[in-house]
C-alpha cells in the first residue's frame, strides 16, 4: 500500500446520488473543487483522488478514498488532517458524513510513536509479570483545591493502592493552584507514600497550554519533579504530543486526555470515530489514552471501544503499543464488567468512584484495587466484599453492574 485510504460512512443529500457523493469527497480533499477549472494542468491528475469501494450500509453508505501518497507532507498531522478530516464534512450534498478509520502508508508514519509504551508503563509500576489492570484516579473535585489539599488527596489514594493519579482536564496553572507548587507537593507526598508503602506511583500533571508555550511548561514541570505529564489532546492539537515526544525527547510517559472529543465521535453519522483520533495519538508518541469504558458516564459504542483498544495494542509500524484507558463514571462495583469486557491491559481510573467512597480516598483506592483482585483471583466483587470491608461499602453505595 502506498496511497493513504480513509473509509467515511455518510447519507447524501435527496438529490445526490451516493457515487456523486463519494466522489465529491475524493475531489474536494484532492485536486477538484465544485466546477472544473481552466487552471489545471495534466500533470495535477496524479494527484486526484478516487472512490476504491462504495456500498449501502444502515441508512447510509460506506466508501473507501484512496488518496495519494504526494498530497501529504510526511510527518505533518495537522496537514495529513486537513485532508482526510478536512472540508468534507461540511459538503452540503452530504447530510451526514463520519471519518471511520484511516489505512496510511509507510512513508507517511515517520513517527516515533511512545516512548515508553503499555509495557513501558507497566515496567515503571512492576505489573509487566501480573499483567493486572493499572488502577488510576484523577483529583476531585477536579479544579479548586490548593495544592496543599490536593497533595493530601494524592496522598491517601497513593497508600491506598493506585498506581497512577492525575490532574482532571481543566485543571493546569490558575491561580487557585499554581502548577509548579502543585507537582512539588503533590511529588512531596507521592515519595512518602512510595517509602512507604515500595510502590512506584506516578503522577501525570497536565501541562495543556498554547502551541509558544508547550514545551516550556513541559520543561518546568520536569524540573519541579513531575514523573508523567498529561496533555489534552484535541484542544492542543497532536502538534503538542508531538513536540513532547520528538521536539523535546522527555523521559517521562505522556498521559492522553481527549477532552472535547464527543463534539467528534459521539454521533453514529457525523463526525469521527475515535479510531483514526487513536492512531495520530499513538504516531504522535501518547503513551496512554483515554479511550471510553463499557459500563461508565460517558456515551458511546462498546463494540467500537473494544476495536479501538486492540488497535492501540496491534502491530502498527513497530511503534510501541498504547496503554488504553477507560474512565468516567467507574467505581468499584463497575471493574468486573470493564475487565471482562475489554480486558487486563486497561488502565481503570476512577474520580468521583474513589473520592466519593463513604470512608473518604484512601478506602476508595482500597476499594479499587480489591475490585481489580477478585476479578483477578475469580471471584465476583459482592464474594470478595464478604471479608474486603472497603470494597462492602463501596458496591452498598454504589451496587454492582
Ligand atoms: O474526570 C474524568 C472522569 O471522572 P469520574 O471518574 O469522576 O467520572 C474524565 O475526564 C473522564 O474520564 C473523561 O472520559 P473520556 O476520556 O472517556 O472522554
Ligand atoms: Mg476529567
Amino acid at each position: 500500500m502506498s496511497d493513504l485510504f480513509s473509509y467515511y460512512y455518510f447519507r447524501p443529500r435527496s438529490d445526490t446520488k451516493p457515487e456523486d457523493a463519494a466522489i465529491a469527497i475524493a475531489e474536494e480533499e484532492t485536486t477538484g473543487t465544485w466546477t472544473d477549472l481552466k487552471t489545471r494542468k495534466d500533470y495535477v491528475k496524479a494527484l486526484d483522488g478516487s472512490v476504491e469501494e462504495l456500498h449501502a450500509e444502515g441508512d447510509g453508505y460506506v466508501a473507501k478514498i484512496r488518496y495519494p501518497a504526494e498530497i501529504f507532507e510526511p510527518g505533518n498531522i495537522p496537514q495529513y488532517l486537513s485532508v482526510f478530516a478536512g472540508n468534507l464534512f461540511g459538503l452540503g450534498r452530504l447530510d451526514a458524513v463520519r471519518l471511520l478509520d484511516i489505512d496510511i502508508p509507510e512513508k507517511l508514519a515517520c513517527f516515533e510513536g511512545p516512548l515508553f509504551g503499555m509495557k513501558g508503563v507497566r515496567r515503571l509500576i512492576g505489573t509487566d509479570k501480573s499483567g493486572r489492570p493499572h488502577v488510576g484516579t484523577i483529583i476531585k473535585p477536579k479544579v479548586g483545591l490548593t495544592p496543599k489539599d490536593t497533595a493530601e488527596v494524592a496522598y491517601n489514594a497513593a497508600v491506598g493502592g493506585v498506581d497512577f493519579i492525575k490532574d482532571d482536564e481543566t485543571l493546569t496553572d490558575q491561580a487557585f493552584c499554581p502548577m509548579d507548587e502543585r507537582i512539588e507537593a503533590v511529588m512531596g507526598k507521592i515519595d512518602r507514600a512510595q517509602g512507604e508503602t515500595g510502590r512506584k506511583i506516578l503522577y501525570a500533571v497536565n501541562i495543556s497550554d498554547r502551541a509558544d508555550r508547550i514545551v516550556e511548561r513541559a520543561e518546568r514541570a520536569l524540573e519541579h519533579g513531575a514523573n508523567t505529564l498529561m496533555v489534552d489532546v484535541i484542544t492542543c492539537g497532536y502538534s503538542a504530543l508531538q513536540a513532547l515526544s520528538e521536539e523535546m525527547k522527555i523521559n517521562v510517559p505522556v498521559h492522553v486526555h481527549r477532552t472535547m472529543h464527543g463534539a467528534m465521535t459521539r454521533m453514529p453519522e457525523h463526525g469521527i470515530a475515535m479510531r483514526p483520533l487513536a492512531r495520530l495519538v499513538r504516531l504522535s508518541g501518547g503513551d496512554q489514552l483515554h479511550t471510553g469504558t463499557i459500563s461508565g458516564k460517558m456515551g458511546h459504542s462498546p463494540e467500537e471501544l473494544k476495536r479501538d483498544n486492540e488497535i492501540l495494542k496491534e502491530d502498527y509500524f513497530g511503534l510501541k503499543p498504547v496503554f488504553p484507558v477507560a474512565s468516567g463514571g467507574l467505581h468499584p462495583g463497575k471493574v468486573h464488567a470493564e475487565i471482562s469486557g475489554l480486558g487486563c491491559d486497561i488502565v481503570l481510573q476512577a474520580g468521583g468512584g474513589i473520592h466519593g467512597h463513604p470512608d473518604g480516598t484512601e478506602s476508595g483506592a482500597r476499594a479499587m484495587r480489591q475490585a481489580v483482585d477478585a476479578y483477578m483471583e475469580g471471584l465476583t466483587a459482592q464474594e470478595y466484599a464478604k471479608d474486603h470491608t472497603e470494597l462492602r461499602k463501596a458496591l452498598e453505595k454504589w451496587g454492582v453492574r
